[in-house]
Formats: C-alpha cells, structure tokens, sequence
C-alpha cells in the first residue's frame, strides 16, 4: 500500500471523478473485446473491476480517494499472467487514454506509476 499523492494536478488533468469513471470503461471495454486478454477477465465482475479500478486510480492520482481492494499480487497471483499479456494490458491502457483525449504528458504520467506493478502482476 502506498501513500496518498500529495498533489491533486494529475487528477485533475484526468478530469476527476468522472475522467477516472470514463478512463476505467474504455480501459475495460477494450481489454474485454481484445482476444488476447479477454480470456483472463472471464471470471471477474466486470462491475466489481470498474469501481476498484477507479477508485485505486482515484488514489494513485491524488484524488484523495482510498482503494479498498486486495493488494496486486493477491488479485492478480492465480491468473497466470505472463510479460506478454502485461503488455497487452499497457497497450490497452494507452489507447483508452487516447480514447478519452488525455494528453500525452499526462499519459506519461500515468503510466509511470503503473510501470513498477508489473513484477506484483506478473506470475510467469
Ligand atoms: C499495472 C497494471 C494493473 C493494474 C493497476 C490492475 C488493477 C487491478 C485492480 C485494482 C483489480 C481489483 C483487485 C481486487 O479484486 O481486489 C484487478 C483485478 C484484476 N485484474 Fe488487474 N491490474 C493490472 C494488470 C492486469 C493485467 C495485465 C491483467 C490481465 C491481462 C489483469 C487482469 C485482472 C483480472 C482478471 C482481475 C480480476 C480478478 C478477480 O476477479 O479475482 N490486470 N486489477
């Protein structure tokens, strides 16, 4: 678990609430109609993922929020996830982030943060 960011810049350029809200359906959308992950999300709650999701990047984005799901290692641990469907998943994310106009700075940003959880995500 990791401390609150300080400032709230970045969750502002995402747009705030309802920026994460709209970041986290295209980020599901596309991982859920991409043959080579969507296997993975077969069991999961798709409405369970987008408010954890949102809520964990309302956190890493100093929204101010607290994510109240399981850490990345015991989320992701039984999956089997490997480097390439990790990779996969960035892809996704950027082009959700272009999906909803976020500038490329700010996707620098964020994808600086998510970077480091690979080895919490990764099994194999
Ligand atoms: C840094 C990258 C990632 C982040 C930030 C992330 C974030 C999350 C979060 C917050 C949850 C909910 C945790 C909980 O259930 O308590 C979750 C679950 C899940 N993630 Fe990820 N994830 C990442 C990478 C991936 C990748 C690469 C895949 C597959 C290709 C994936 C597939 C899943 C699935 C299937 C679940 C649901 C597990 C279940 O229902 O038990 N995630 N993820």
């Amino acid at each position: 678990t990791r401390e609150p960011r300080s400032s709230d810049s970045l969750y502002r350029e995402v747009g705030g609430a309802p920026g994460v809200e709209r970041l986290v359906e295209r980020l599901l959308d596309r991982v859920h109609e991409n043959p080579r992950i969507s296997g993975l999300f077969a069991n999961s709650d798709r409405a369970d993922l987008q408010r954890l999701i949102e809520e964990q990047f309302c956190a890493e984005f100093g929204g101010g929020c607290t994510y109240t799901g399981r850490s990345m290692e015991e989320s992701h641990s039984g999956l089997g996830i490997n480097h390439a469907e990790f990779e996969v998943f960035v892809e996704d994310l950027i082009l959700a982030m272009e999906d909803v106009g976020l500038a490329t700075p700010t996707q620098n940003r964020i994808l600086r943060i998510f970077a480091p959880m690979r080895d919490e995500v990764v099994d194999r």
